[in-house]
């Protein structure tokens, strides 16, 4: 009977081997040369490699039943050699039966538990390892040697070798030469990698604090003193200590965002970013990532493995802001992460666990979303533990000068400009007006009041209540007999908008896709919803698509 110090030039070959091995960049290549490496000693039937990773697919493996905890298990990683007796057989596969071991089960689950090798010199005698005798006896396999991957202490995974040839204790030391290799380039490659991550969580959590920053800094605070705003103050400071879900209901620009960021700020979240995702900005194809994140490659164009918003929210408040606009076949996943606070990455099975507070704002009626089947009633319930309702800046027509000075003074700040003044007969003009954009719209109407207006009184264009689309543009095509065709900067932004709500209006309020309103626009539909932010355009409500 052979025996394997009989394999000739062994010393050369695991020196050259452990030489390789330093060369590699890759973790699986180097898991590959392993096992390829030592497959190709004669004597060598096989050479595995199974690494201590999260139980991932628990519920359809079939060491199931010697499962005890299912929350770690053994990953075959690499896997190299010949079967005699079917030459078709591969043997480099990794999806086999034994693509995952239980801790403590059998040969290598014993390994990883203990951290202790295991030899079985001659399995004709010594049985007591052996599960499957026969494939043994077909394979002509004698021996097995099992080495834990270790590194500082702690066991990383099982490097493994049957032969066709039996053993004795003398193996353990070329193997334990190896699997030592192994573990330091594999705790190397796991240090980098966490590494990595936490560059791109804090790259991320940058991206998104400079988007806070900014906003902060052209925000600066929610400004009124009308009773229905001070209605909504209280509620805000009642719920914003507490972790429950709460839903900001109100049209386009009345404050939803505003109201949801002092929410954050005065909740016990405040020193971790509020993390906030506007469900109108991308295609419904892309939510789920969006929302939870992908694994490298699992579409096409996902180069690299990438974060979702709810990993960045961990600890902090997920602002979901046009909420309405989720798609149905995502609404049970957002449900569930809100339930269970667990998901998954797009392309991957593992489940992660999260801690994120939700705050959700529309200005759509989710109550009759809801009846038209458009929106789940669980997830609406969940959402609406704490509803507060933005009142319109036509209900708090006293908060119109208050604002109306503010915005003034953030721009004449912000373009360092200090001679700029708003008459009393001006903020009664303003008063009169229905803002059908809400303070949104009179923000924007200041700032560019402050651009236009050269020093003194500032040059208000205040638009005419309840113009139509049509009267609009025709009065914007009108002026070629009184100024030669030229439009003033102000008409031109009311053809503008006047415009883009035609679009709209042609289409049903379809922003995205064929015949939606930015197609017919030839604009991009991530550019049109800002645009109709800026205009204060809002789907009314008794439109439903
Ligand atoms: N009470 C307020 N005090 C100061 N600024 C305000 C107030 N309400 C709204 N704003 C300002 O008006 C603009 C619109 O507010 P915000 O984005 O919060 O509205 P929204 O209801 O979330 O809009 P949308 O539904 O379009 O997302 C912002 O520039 C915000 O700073």
């Amino acid at each position: 009977m052979k025996s394997f110090d009989a394999m000739y030039g062994i010393d050369e070959a695991i020196n050259s081997l452990l030489l390789e091995m330093a060369q590699q960049r890759s973790m699986d290549r180097l898991f590959q040369l392993v096992t390829t490496r030592l497959a190709e000693f004669p004597t060598v039937a096989l050479a595995r490699i199974w690494l201590i990773k999260p139980g991932d697919v628990c519920q359809t493996c079939n060491m199931m039943a010697e499962c005890y905890d299912q929350e770690t298990c053994l990953h075959l990683v690499a896997s190299a050699g010949r079967s005699i007796c079917d030459l078709e057989a591969d043997w480099t596969r990794l999806d086999g039966e034994h693509r995952r071991f239980p801790m403590g089960a059998r040969k290598v689950g014993h390994i990883a538990s203990t951290g202790k090798p295991v030899v079985v010199e001659n399995m004709e005698q010594d049985t007591k390892w052996i599960a499957y005798r026969d494939w043994a006896r077909k394979e002509e396999i004698l021996g097995f040697a099992g080495q834990p991957l270790v590194f500082r202490g702690e066991v990383l995974g099982v490097l493994a070798i049957f032969t066709h040839v039996t053993l004795n204790h003398s193996i353990l030391y070329n193997l334990r030469l190896i699997a030592d290799h192994t573990a330091s380039a594999l705790a190397n490659a796991l240090a980098f990698d966490e590494i990595e991550q936490l560059r791109k969580k804090l790259e991320l959590e940058n991206t998104y604090l400079r988007d806070e920053l900014l906003e902060v800094a052209s925000l600066g605070g929610i400004v009124g003193k009308s009773a229905v705003l001070q209605k909504v103050l209280n509620q805000v400071e009642l719920v914003a200590p507490t972790n429950a879900s709460v839903l900001v209901l109100g049209e386009s620009g009345t404050g939803k965002e505003l109201v949801a960021r002092e929410i954050h700020h005065r909740s016990l979240r405040h020193n971790k970013t509020m993390i906030k995702v506007n469900c109108a900005s991308f295609p419904r194809e892309l939510f789920a990532s969006e929302f939870f994140g992908h694994a490298k490659g699992s579409f096409t164009g996902a180069m690299t493995a990438r974060e979702g918003r709810f990993s960045a929210a961990d600890g902090s408040t997920l602002f979901l802001d046009e909420v309405g606009e989720i798609p149905l076949e995502l609404q049970s996943k957002l449900l569930r992460v809100l339930q269970e606070g667990e998901y998954e990455r797009v392309g991957e099975n593992l489940t992660r666990k999260v801690d994120v507070r939700i705050i959700a704002a529309t200005n759509r009626d989710l109550k009759h979303e809801v009846k038209a089947g458009r929106f789940r009633e669980d997830l609406y319930f969940r959402l609406n533990v704490f509803p507060i309702e933005v009142p319109p800046l036509r209900a708090r027509r006293e908060d119109i000068g208050l604002l109306a000075d503010h915005f003034l003074q953030l721009s004449t700040r912000k373009m360092n400009r200090t001679d700029l003044k708003l008459t009393v007969g001006q903020i009664a003009e303003l008063q009169q007006y229905d803002w059908p954009g809400n303070v949104r719209e009179l923000h924007n109407l200041i700032e560019r009041a402050v651009i236009a207006t050269r020093s003194g009184t500032l040059k208000l264009e205040l638009p005419k209540n309840a113009e139509g689309v049509q009267e609009a543009i025709g009065k914007a095509a009108g002026p070629a007999d009184t100024k030669q065709g030229v439009l003033t900067e102000a008409e031109m932004v009311k053809l503008q908008r006047a415009n883009t709500l035609a679009a709209l209006q042609q289409c049903d309020w379809k922003i995205y896709g064929e015949g939606g309103a930015a197609e017919i626009l030839g604009i991009k539909p991530t550019t049109l919803t800002t645009r109709m932010k800026t205009m204060g355009l809002s789907r009314p409500l008794n439109i439903t698509r």
